[in-house]
């Protein structure tokens, strides 16, 4: 279940918000100027499918969006837990950066925590299956994929050198929680 939970940035054990009402994630992502939807299929997909049968089966949605936003280029990752890389792959992301383009990811199977440092704040979304999130350029973030890390995700850019993260060198993201599976969740 797609989770929102919002910190102090210096409480990481005491959320003062944790909902997984859809719309309420929305609601509070849309105020820090997020983007948070859900997709469906127009047909069903699954992981170990090719990349252009994903991206066929949201075709709509997926040209709406680049007709909106002006996406150079739209791809798929696919990472599962037997995958020999995910622990150097999993690095990749879990310290605090930014990018100059906004991150636009939508979730077609698994999971993956996003957490964002906005202000005094910190906004941890866990995102899953048919999510998209919507991240403005410029804000600071991490991102874990767990460490048996299963996602099938569809990447927009719109600079012409793909995924480009500019470190902030803070050790921020050693204070908060990583993605764990939510105890009782199925
Ligand atoms: C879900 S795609 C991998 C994460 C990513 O591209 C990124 O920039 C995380 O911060
Ligand atoms: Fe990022
Ligand atoms: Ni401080």
């Amino acid at each position: 279940m797609s989770r929102l939970r919002i910190f102090d940035q210096h409480s990481p054990d005491t959320p003062e918000l944790a909902t997984s009402d859809l719309a309420r994630i929305a609601e509070e992502l849309a105020k820090i100027g997020v983007g948070f939807e859900q997709w469906e299929a127009g047909a069903p997909v699954k992981a170990g499918d090719a990349p252009d049968i994903i991206l066929d089966a949201y075709k709509q949605d997926i040209e709406r969006l680049v007709a909106e936003r002006g996406f150079k280029t739209v791809d798929v990752v696919s990472i599962s837990p037997e995958h020999p890389e995910r622990e150097t792959m999993r690095g990749k992301f879990l310290d605090e950066h930014f990018h100059k383009e906004d991150e636009v990811r939508f979730f077609v199977d698994g999971s993956g925590l996003f957490t964002l440092h906005v202000d005094e704040k910190v906004y941890e979304i866990l995102c899953e299956k048919g999510d998209l999130i919507a991240v403005p350029d410029s804000t600071l973030h991490w991102f874990d994929m767990g460490s048996e890390p299963s996602f099938v995700a569809i990447r927009f850019f719109t600079e012409p050198d793909g995924w480009v993260g500019h470190f902030t060198g803070t050790d921020i993201a050693l204070r908060f929680p990583r993605h764990e599976p939510i105890k009782g969740d199925s």
